[in-house]
């Protein structure tokens, strides 16, 4: 499948969008005809929702369907014309285009910061296969440890108390944990649930106790650490697109 870019512009003038545009059509060359696709959301991923619509019109693809993540993604991929169902009718999908908002060396991720993670998990955790666009300021060497927010989808239900438990649970990394905030007043997920932020000092160590401490919580629907769920990942940088399949998986 050709290249929608233009060969004489080189990566080093483009902008962060183009960054993320680059990974995201890049990504769009996985899909093949008749398959089952996982939309992702945010802003990396729209652009390979975008290119997909584009690929069917031109009828080069067809036979899609995309199984949306989020509301946004289901609007956008109706306003495009793009087919689609849900895990319900179609419980394994052959492959999921998704941005991230941390990636680790091992292609492990934190999601959730636009608050989709609930969906994105469903969907991404059912994917064959699974390939994360994201622009190079997403990389960092321990999940967690960059100052931002490892989101956490709870019940609405005494919010206050999980917020605590989930800062009581992380106190020795320097935790705070906050109730997410939107336009002045608390922000509510597609699945009409609330989201944790857990702010640490220092990463939590093993990333696997660390999942398995959060979802015991009573309250806690997910967190947004997708953790040995990625198979491939593609980073734009200013010196062009790297593509990683995570150790043990085939390209
Ligand atoms: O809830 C949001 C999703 O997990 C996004 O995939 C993630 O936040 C990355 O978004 P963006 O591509 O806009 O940086």
């Amino acid at each position: 499948m050709g290249s929608a870019f233009d060969p004489l512009v080189t990566p080093s003038n483009l902008t962060q969008d183009e960054l993320k545009k680059r990974a995201a059509y890049k990504a769009v060359e996985y899909v093949k005809s008749g398959m089952v696709v996982g939309l992702g959301t945010g802003s990396t991923a729209k652009h390979a929702v975008a290119r997909i619509a584009e690929l069917l019109r031109q009828g080069k693809l067809q036979n899609i369907i995309g199984i949306p993540t989020s509301t946004t993604t289901h609007e956008q991929a109706v306003s495009l014309g793009i087919p689609l169902s849900d895990l319900d009718s179609h419980p394994v999908v052959d492959l999921s285009i998704d941005g991230a908002d941390e990636v680790d060396p091992s292609l492990n991720l934190v999601k959730g910061r636009g608050g989709s993670l609930l969906r994105e998990k469903m969907v991404e955790g059912a994917s064959k296969k699974f390939v994360v666009i994201v622009d190079d300021s997403k990389l960092v060497p321990h999940l967690g440890g960059s100052g931002l927010a490892v989101p956490v989808e709870v019940v609405p239900f005494c919010c206050d108390f999980t917020r605590g438990k989930l800062e009581e649970l992380f106190r020795e990394a320097g935790c705070k944990a906050k109730l997410r905030v939107k336009e002045e007043t608390v922000a509510v997920t597609d699945n009409g649930n609330y989201v944790v932020d857990l702010y640490l000092e220092r990463d939590m160590g093993d990333l696997e106790a660390a999942s398995e401490k959060i979802l015991r919580l009573p309250g806690v629907v997910e967190h947004g650490m997708f953790l040995g769920i990625a198979t491939t990942l593609i980073v734009a940088g200013k010196s062009g697109l790297l593509v990683q399949n995570r150790s043990g998986v085939k390209g």
